[in-house]
Protein backbone atom coordinates (compact mmCIF):
# COMPACT_ATOMS: atom_id res chain seq x y z
CA UNK A 1 0.00 0.00 0.00
CA UNK A 2 1.44 3.29 -1.11
CA UNK A 3 -0.12 6.59 1.11
CA UNK A 4 0.91 9.94 0.13
CA UNK A 5 -0.81 12.46 3.13
CA UNK A 6 -1.45 16.11 1.85
CA UNK A 7 2.23 15.69 0.15
CA UNK A 8 3.65 18.79 -1.66
CA UNK A 9 7.46 19.18 -3.22
CA UNK A 10 9.17 22.42 -3.03
CA UNK A 11 12.46 23.40 -4.70
CA UNK A 12 14.57 26.39 -3.57
CA UNK A 13 14.64 28.63 -6.27
CA UNK A 14 18.51 30.12 -7.82
CA UNK A 15 19.33 33.03 -5.79
CA UNK A 16 16.90 36.03 -5.44
CA UNK A 17 14.37 33.91 -7.64
CA UNK A 18 11.48 32.63 -5.89
CA UNK A 19 10.75 28.77 -4.76
CA UNK A 20 9.70 26.62 -7.41
CA UNK A 21 6.48 24.18 -6.24
CA UNK A 22 6.57 20.76 -8.19
CA UNK A 23 3.97 19.03 -6.70
CA UNK A 24 1.27 20.34 -4.10
CA UNK A 25 -1.68 18.90 -2.71
CA UNK A 26 -1.33 15.12 -3.33
CA UNK A 27 -3.31 12.88 -1.42
CA UNK A 28 -3.14 9.13 -2.66
CA UNK A 29 -4.26 5.71 -1.37
CA UNK A 30 -3.15 3.57 -3.54
CA UNK A 31 -3.54 -0.40 -2.95
CA UNK A 32 -4.03 -1.51 -6.39
CA UNK A 33 -1.45 -3.89 -8.34
CA UNK A 34 -1.20 -2.09 -11.78
CA UNK A 35 -0.47 2.10 -11.21
CA UNK A 36 0.12 3.88 -13.91
CA UNK A 37 1.32 7.98 -13.93
CA UNK A 38 1.09 9.78 -17.25
CA UNK A 39 1.38 13.23 -18.07
CA UNK A 40 3.30 15.85 -19.96
CA UNK A 41 6.96 16.45 -20.03
CA UNK A 42 7.74 18.02 -16.68
CA UNK A 43 4.13 18.15 -15.18
CA UNK A 44 6.02 16.34 -12.12
CA UNK A 45 5.29 12.55 -13.15
CA UNK A 46 9.38 11.42 -12.02
CA UNK A 47 8.70 13.36 -8.72
CA UNK A 48 6.14 11.75 -7.67
CA UNK A 49 7.73 7.92 -8.77
CA UNK A 50 10.72 9.27 -6.73
CA UNK A 51 8.75 10.34 -3.51
CA UNK A 52 7.46 6.32 -3.20
CA UNK A 53 11.18 5.31 -2.44
CA UNK A 54 12.40 8.09 -1.01
CA UNK A 55 14.44 9.00 -3.70
CA UNK A 56 13.11 12.58 -3.14
CA UNK A 57 11.64 13.70 0.33
CA UNK A 58 8.35 15.77 0.27
CA UNK A 59 8.80 19.40 1.74
CA UNK A 60 5.51 19.06 3.80
CA UNK A 61 3.07 15.89 4.38
CA UNK A 62 4.44 12.40 4.05
CA UNK A 63 4.69 9.49 1.79
CA UNK A 64 3.78 5.64 3.48
CA UNK A 65 5.14 2.55 2.22
CA UNK A 66 3.31 -0.24 3.85
CA UNK A 67 3.06 1.86 6.61
CA UNK A 68 6.33 3.32 6.62
CA UNK A 69 7.26 7.13 6.37
CA UNK A 70 9.94 7.46 3.59
CA UNK A 71 11.38 10.40 5.25
CA UNK A 72 11.94 8.52 8.69
CA UNK A 73 12.23 4.50 7.35
CA UNK A 74 14.43 5.24 4.22
CA UNK A 75 16.34 2.01 4.60
CA UNK A 76 13.46 0.49 4.96
CA UNK A 77 11.17 1.81 2.43
CA UNK A 78 14.28 1.35 -0.12
CA UNK A 79 14.36 -2.40 0.53
CA UNK A 80 10.78 -2.48 0.04
CA UNK A 81 10.62 -0.32 -3.27
CA UNK A 82 13.00 -1.36 -6.34
CA UNK A 83 13.30 1.46 -8.57
CA UNK A 84 14.08 1.25 -12.65
CA UNK A 85 15.41 4.19 -14.44
CA UNK A 86 14.71 5.18 -18.03
CA UNK A 87 18.30 4.68 -18.68
CA UNK A 88 19.60 1.27 -17.91
CA UNK A 89 23.38 2.71 -18.14
CA UNK A 90 22.21 4.91 -14.40
CA UNK A 91 21.64 1.74 -13.14
CA UNK A 92 24.39 -0.95 -14.12
CA UNK A 93 27.66 -0.36 -12.53
CA UNK A 94 29.83 -3.28 -13.08
CA UNK A 95 31.65 -4.30 -15.62
CA UNK A 96 29.20 -8.00 -16.65
CA UNK A 97 25.72 -9.47 -16.00
CA UNK A 98 26.95 -11.57 -13.51
CA UNK A 99 28.72 -9.67 -11.19
CA UNK A 100 25.89 -6.82 -11.65
CA UNK A 101 22.87 -9.41 -10.01
CA UNK A 102 25.95 -10.79 -7.58
CA UNK A 103 26.13 -6.68 -6.10
CA UNK A 104 22.31 -6.52 -5.98
CA UNK A 105 22.22 -9.89 -4.00
CA UNK A 106 25.32 -9.24 -1.69
CA UNK A 107 22.95 -8.20 1.01
CA UNK A 108 20.22 -10.56 0.61
CA UNK A 109 22.15 -13.54 0.36
CA UNK A 110 25.65 -13.46 2.34
CA UNK A 111 26.97 -16.60 1.23
CA UNK A 112 29.02 -16.73 -2.10
CA UNK A 113 28.60 -19.98 -3.63
CA UNK A 114 24.96 -20.26 -2.58
CA UNK A 115 24.72 -16.31 -4.10
CA UNK A 116 26.28 -17.22 -7.10
CA UNK A 117 24.26 -19.91 -7.75
CA UNK A 118 20.94 -17.27 -7.07
CA UNK A 119 22.98 -15.12 -9.65
CA UNK A 120 22.34 -17.69 -12.53
CA UNK A 121 19.19 -18.67 -11.61
CA UNK A 122 18.11 -14.98 -12.02
CA UNK A 123 19.67 -14.46 -15.52
CA UNK A 124 18.00 -17.37 -17.18
CA UNK A 125 14.31 -16.07 -15.94
CA UNK A 126 14.94 -13.32 -17.53
CA UNK A 127 16.49 -15.03 -20.66
CA UNK A 128 20.20 -13.58 -20.24
CA UNK A 129 21.69 -16.66 -19.39
CA UNK A 130 23.66 -16.58 -22.40
CA UNK A 131 25.24 -13.47 -21.45
CA UNK A 132 26.15 -13.98 -18.12
CA UNK A 133 29.86 -12.93 -18.92
CA UNK A 134 29.80 -10.84 -21.13
CA UNK A 135 30.37 -6.97 -20.89
CA UNK A 136 27.15 -5.10 -20.10
CA UNK A 137 28.75 -2.39 -22.83
CA UNK A 138 28.24 -5.28 -25.59
CA UNK A 139 24.81 -5.46 -24.52
CA UNK A 140 21.62 -3.93 -26.73
CA UNK A 141 19.39 -1.40 -25.14
CA UNK A 142 16.67 -3.85 -24.37
CA UNK A 143 18.93 -6.44 -23.29
CA UNK A 144 20.25 -3.70 -20.78
CA UNK A 145 17.37 -3.10 -19.51
CA UNK A 146 16.49 -6.50 -18.81
CA UNK A 147 19.00 -6.79 -16.97
CA UNK A 148 18.51 -3.76 -14.47
CA UNK A 149 15.14 -5.11 -13.92
CA UNK A 150 16.85 -8.19 -13.18
CA UNK A 151 18.73 -6.40 -10.74
CA UNK A 152 16.26 -4.82 -8.99
CA UNK A 153 14.06 -7.90 -8.69
CA UNK A 154 16.47 -10.40 -7.23
CA UNK A 155 16.53 -7.95 -4.23
CA UNK A 156 12.28 -9.50 -4.10
CA UNK A 157 10.64 -5.83 -3.34
CA UNK A 158 7.47 -6.09 -2.89
CA UNK A 159 6.63 -2.58 -5.10
CA UNK A 160 8.66 -1.88 -8.44
CA UNK A 161 8.60 1.56 -9.21
CA UNK A 162 9.08 2.20 -12.87
CA UNK A 163 10.28 5.54 -14.29
CA UNK A 164 9.75 4.89 -18.11
CA UNK A 165 11.48 1.98 -18.11
CA UNK A 166 10.52 1.47 -22.04
CA UNK A 167 10.94 4.86 -24.10
CA UNK A 168 14.82 4.00 -24.95
CA UNK A 169 13.42 0.77 -26.15
CA UNK A 170 12.36 -0.26 -29.77
CA UNK A 171 8.93 -2.39 -30.35
CA UNK A 172 10.08 -5.48 -29.96
CA UNK A 173 12.03 -5.04 -26.44
CA UNK A 174 9.30 -2.32 -25.34
CA UNK A 175 6.75 -5.67 -25.36
CA UNK A 176 9.07 -7.77 -23.80
CA UNK A 177 9.61 -5.04 -20.77
CA UNK A 178 5.48 -4.93 -20.84
CA UNK A 179 5.08 -8.61 -20.43
CA UNK A 180 7.64 -8.95 -17.75
CA UNK A 181 6.45 -6.36 -15.88
CA UNK A 182 2.65 -7.51 -16.60
CA UNK A 183 3.37 -11.12 -15.37
CA UNK A 184 5.01 -9.74 -12.16
CA UNK A 185 3.50 -10.54 -8.91
CA UNK A 186 4.83 -7.29 -7.10
CA UNK A 187 2.57 -4.18 -7.02
CA UNK A 188 4.02 -2.03 -10.18
CA UNK A 189 3.64 2.04 -10.12
CA UNK A 190 4.61 2.78 -13.95
CA UNK A 191 5.17 6.11 -15.01
CA UNK A 192 4.67 6.04 -19.17
CA UNK A 193 3.80 8.04 -22.33
CA UNK A 194 2.92 5.25 -23.64
CA UNK A 195 -0.73 5.61 -23.61
CA UNK A 196 -1.46 1.88 -24.44
CA UNK A 197 0.13 0.22 -21.52
CA UNK A 198 -1.00 3.67 -19.20
CA UNK A 199 -4.98 2.20 -20.30
CA UNK A 200 -4.38 -1.76 -18.68
CA UNK A 201 -3.43 -0.17 -15.42
CA UNK A 202 -5.81 -0.96 -12.66
CA UNK A 203 -5.93 2.88 -12.19
CA UNK A 204 -4.30 5.84 -14.14
CA UNK A 205 -2.86 9.24 -11.94
CA UNK A 206 -2.78 11.59 -14.52
CA UNK A 207 -0.45 14.67 -13.35
CA UNK A 208 -0.59 18.37 -14.89
CA UNK A 209 1.19 21.09 -13.10
CA UNK A 210 2.41 19.37 -10.17
CA UNK A 211 -1.02 18.26 -9.20
CA UNK A 212 -2.77 14.97 -9.86
CA UNK A 213 -5.71 15.62 -11.82
CA UNK A 214 -7.57 12.90 -12.75
CA UNK A 215 -7.66 9.84 -10.79
CA UNK A 216 -9.89 6.85 -12.25
CA UNK A 217 -9.74 3.47 -14.20
CA UNK A 218 -7.36 2.82 -16.90
CA UNK A 219 -8.88 3.57 -20.37
CA UNK A 220 -11.23 6.70 -18.65
CA UNK A 221 -8.33 8.20 -17.04
CA UNK A 222 -6.13 7.96 -20.20
CA UNK A 223 -9.19 9.05 -22.04
CA UNK A 224 -9.92 11.94 -20.23
CA UNK A 225 -5.63 12.71 -20.60
CA UNK A 226 -6.11 12.48 -24.27
CA UNK A 227 -8.67 15.32 -24.31
CA UNK A 228 -7.03 17.49 -21.85
CA UNK A 229 -4.00 17.20 -24.28
CA UNK A 230 -6.32 17.64 -27.57
CA UNK A 231 -4.62 14.20 -29.11
CA UNK A 232 -5.93 11.61 -30.89
N1 LIG B 1 15.35 19.88 -7.80
C1 LIG B 1 14.63 20.65 -8.63
N2 LIG B 1 14.76 22.00 -8.63
C2 LIG B 1 14.01 22.77 -9.43
N3 LIG B 1 13.10 22.29 -10.30
C3 LIG B 1 12.95 20.95 -10.35
C4 LIG B 1 13.69 20.07 -9.54
N4 LIG B 1 13.30 18.80 -9.81
C5 LIG B 1 12.35 18.89 -10.77
N5 LIG B 1 12.14 20.19 -11.08
C6 LIG B 1 11.16 20.70 -12.07
O1 LIG B 1 9.90 20.20 -11.69
C7 LIG B 1 9.13 19.87 -12.84
C8 LIG B 1 8.67 18.44 -12.79
O2 LIG B 1 9.78 17.58 -13.00
P1 LIG B 1 9.59 16.00 -13.20
O3 LIG B 1 10.93 15.44 -13.61
O4 LIG B 1 8.95 15.41 -12.01
O5 LIG B 1 8.59 15.96 -14.46
P2 LIG B 1 8.13 14.76 -15.39
O6 LIG B 1 6.65 14.85 -15.49
O7 LIG B 1 8.71 13.47 -14.92
O8 LIG B 1 8.78 15.15 -16.81
P3 LIG B 1 9.26 14.22 -18.06
O9 LIG B 1 8.05 13.59 -18.66
O10 LIG B 1 9.86 15.25 -18.97
O11 LIG B 1 10.27 13.25 -17.53
C9 LIG B 1 10.01 20.19 -14.04
O12 LIG B 1 9.66 21.47 -14.51
C10 LIG B 1 11.40 20.18 -13.46
O13 LIG B 1 12.27 21.03 -14.18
Amino acid sequence: MIEFESVAVVAEGSPGAPDVTILAGVELRLPERRVAVIGANGSGKSTLARLVNGLVLPTSGRVLVDGLDTARHGAAVRRRVGFVFTDPDAQLVMPTPREDVALSLRRLEPDAATRAERVVGVLDRFGLARLVDVSVHALSGGQKQLLALAGVLATEPAVLVCDEPTTLLDLRWRRVVDELLASLDQQVLLVTHDLEAAGRADRVLVVDGGRVVVDGAGPAAVEAYRSRMAIR
